[in-house]
């Protein structure tokens, strides 16, 4: 029963995340019925639950995400942006990722860091709550030289570097909860008039100071770099009538210093915790990585992950089973006849596809509850419904950082687990319950494992 005042979000930023609020109605109304509308506050909005429709989805461009460019720079990020705009940057932004870029980004030294800073852990404190340490590490992989900023954050070393620092607090402290940033959502364009602002003053400050030094430091020094930074200068100050804004080049640094951490560290330390609940899924994993080094001289290259197939099954198995993000959003940008109805979705009609829903659907991954590896044995993907893996969303609008992603949390796990052994702490409560007050899926109260070192 849809309240009058929050529609069907009673529970959401209270109670449930919004991956478990979306499979509630997925459950029910899965056979019979291809979509189901809900309200969030007084707006409608369809959730797929026909997983055939979510082809077509890959067709409506916009998110329907609240931004304002005006006010708040980094609110108006290559996720937010609607039609044109988001048009012109993927395919600019794709050089950022090429695999000669990430065979030189993909160097021993992260795994060195990581190892000193675990085997103080494992010498001292004994456990360690993964979050923080899988956080430091994403934050140094995403800052590093020749990566997306240029710089080095050195995170692991120094936990008060303020790119960590603001970059974290973005999660740990948002403007809104999951819940009002809904109905900002719903309500876009009374929210513009009134200037409201997605993200904290103090954010904003610091994103909207690092980019207009880095700007006037490269063009006054005439210093060109590979990466990131350099393509969104490009565009910034290209003579195109199309050229980006300065706010939009904060808002496009904001997004990938973001969503380059943040997500990762999440599936980095979900990762560790089906590890440790299953003893022999992380000895063989250990046992592999390490039986595929020796080919590789002991050296943590591009190709030696690339080469390491269970390692691949494990993180896909995380995140089936974990989802960073527990659904999709978009916008109809067109009237939509959905296939087989008479139902019309109306231009401007919001959209949801069950991402958590649909991964712990029992018709496309039997006992879905069990953290099972063999779910990605090539056989298994082979049978399965193509779409129904879709941790990076899909269509023209999936996640451009995939194999970047993909890359950075193998690092974490074989930097992890090569010389240390993981058991769960009592600390960690369980069974696991997903906070509802984020976005990027996080388990109450952290996750706690011992950690030994391993011969
Ligand atoms: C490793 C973990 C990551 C996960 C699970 C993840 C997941 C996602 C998902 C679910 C979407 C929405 C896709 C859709 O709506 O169909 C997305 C979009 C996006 N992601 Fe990621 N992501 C990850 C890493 C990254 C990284 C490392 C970057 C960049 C450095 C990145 C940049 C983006 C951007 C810019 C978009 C918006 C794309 C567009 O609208 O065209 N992501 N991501």
């Amino acid at each position: 029963m849809a309240s009058r005042l929050i529609g069907n979000l009673k529970g959401v930023g209270q109670y449930d995340h919004d991956g478990l609020l979306t499979q509630k109605f997925y459950k029910k109304l899965k056979g019979r019925s291809p979509i189901v509308g809900v309200y969030y506050s007084i707006k409608p909005v369809a959730i797929f639950i026909d997983i055939n429709l979510i082809k077509d989805f890959a067709s409506f461009h916009d998110r329907g995400i609240y931004y304002n460019e005006r006010d708040d720079p980094l609110s108006t990020h290559l996720i937010s942006l609607p039609g044109d705009k988001w048009k012109q940057l993927p395919s600019t932004c794709s050089p950022t990722f090429t695999s000669l870029k990430m065979k030189t980004m993909f160097s021993t030294m992260m795994e060195v860091e990581m190892k000193r800073k675990l085997t103080k852990f494992a010498r001292v404190e004994k456990s360690l709550t993964l979050k923080k340490v899988m956080s430091l590490f994403t934050m140094d992989v995403i800052g590093m030289g020749g990566c997306a900023f240029g710089f080095e954050t050195n995170s692991l070393e120094d936990e008060n570097n303020e790119f960590f620092r603001m970059g974290i607090s973005v999660f740990d402290n948002p403007g809104y909860s999951t819940r009002s940033t809904f109905v900002l959502q719903a309500f876009r364009g009374y929210a513009r008039k009134l200037r409201l602002k997605l993200f904290r003053d103090e954010v904003i400050k610091f994103y909207t100071d690092f980019v207009r030094n880095t700007i006037d430091y490269r063009l006054k020094n005439k210093e060109e770099r590979n990466d990131f930074m350099q393509i969104l200068i490009q565009l910034h100050t290209s003579k195109r009538e199309d050229k980006l804004s300065f706010n939009e080049v904060v808002g496009q640094t904001f997004v990938f210093h973001i969503a380059g951490f943040e997500a990762s560290a999440s599936i980095l330390q979900f990762c560790f915790y089906e590890l440790a609940c299953n003893p022999d899924i992380q000895n063989r994993l250990r046992h592999h990585i390490n039986q595929v080094l020796r080919k590789y001289d002991g050296e943590v290259t591009y190709e030696a992950i690339m080469d390491m197939k269970y390692l691949d099954q494990i993180v896909n198995e995380t995140l089936r089973k974990n989802p960073p993000f527990g659904m999709l959003s978009r916008e109809t940008t067109l009237n939509y006849k959905i296939p087989g109805t008479d139902c019309i979705l109306e231009k401007g009609t919001s959209l949801h596809i069950p991402i958590y829903a649909i991964h712990h659907d029992p018709e496309f991954y039997p006992n879905p509850s069990k953290f099972n590896p063999d779910n990605f044995s090539e056989e298994a993907v082979k049978n399965r419904h193509p779409i129904a893996f879709l941790p990076f969303g899909a269509g023209p609008r999936a996640c451009i950082g995939v194999r970047f992603g993909v890359m950075h949390v193998k690092l974490g796990v074989i930097a992890g687990l090569r010389k240390f052994k993981y058991t769960l702490s009592p600390k960690t409560r369980q069974p696991i319950k997903l906070q509802s007050k984020f976005f990027v899926a996080q388990p109450e109260g952290g996750i706690w494992l011992n950690i030994e070192s391993v011969d």
